[in-house]
């Protein structure tokens, strides 16, 4: 169980809980703060409140161990060395879900410059997907991809759900919010959420 208390980042505060493979959307309009709740929470920012997992605080764990078990995964992925393969502690391990997303099972010797936007957002989500992490924050994980290749993504995420994953999901597709989440969190202009049943 994810629980957040009162936590605040410049204009935004919330406070919500998330339990064991639980699968929350999250949307407001552009601007209104979704990302920087998504990195608040993941500590990446500074920021104040009460974060727990299972009851441990986030500040009892070291930063980077907190950030291996409550993963934010950007809407533009980073990357730093020039290859696909070199951001992959195991190739083996991620081919499986490269190729399920639809990218060749030779991509790995790609040069970072050579992906289109759309598949540096799908390897950047198996990336994490590799971490297992017990809640995943995807950043609007499917907005530059076609319809089959955000279905293939929705399809493995809610596998990991099923096998007790939790994961806010923040995305402007209302239809999408409805299909993903079993709750929705909305962020309004003021910077606090109010939740909706989809
Ligand atoms: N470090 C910062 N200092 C001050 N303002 C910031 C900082 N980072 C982000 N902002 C502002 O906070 C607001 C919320 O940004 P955020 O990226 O969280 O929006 P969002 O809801 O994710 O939007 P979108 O749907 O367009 O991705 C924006 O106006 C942004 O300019």
């Amino acid at each position: 169980m994810l629980t957040v208390s009162g936590l605040k980042r410049l204009h935004i505060s919330a406070s919500f809980a998330l339990k064991d493979g639980e699968y929350v959307a999250l949307q407001g309009p552009s601007g209104v703060g979704k990302t920087l709740l998504l990195r608040s929470i993941a500590d990446l920012d500074p920021n104040e409140g009460t974060v727990k997992l299972d009851g441990t605080l986030r500040e009892a764990m070291p930063a980077l161990a907190w950030r291996k078990r409550v993963t934010y995964l950007a809407a533009e992925p980073g990357w730093w060395s020039d290859i696909v393969q070199e951001h992959f502690t195991g190739w083996d391990d991620a081919l499986p879900l490269v190729t399920g997303l639809g990218l060749p099972d030779d991509c790995g010797s790609w040069p970072i410059q050579r992906l289109s936007t759309g598949e540096r957002q799908c390897l950047g989500l198996v990336r994490v997907l590799l971490l297992r992490s017990r809640v995943l924050l995807l950043d609007e994980p499917t907005s530059a991809l076609d319809p089959a290749s955000a279905a293939a993504v929705e399809s493995l995420i809610a596998e990991r759900i099923s096998n007790g994953t939790s994961v806010i999901w923040s995305t402007h597709d209302n239809a999408q919010a409805r299909r993903v989440g079993s709750r929705i969190l909305t962020m309004g202009p003021d910077g606090g959420i109010e939740e909706n049943r989809p």
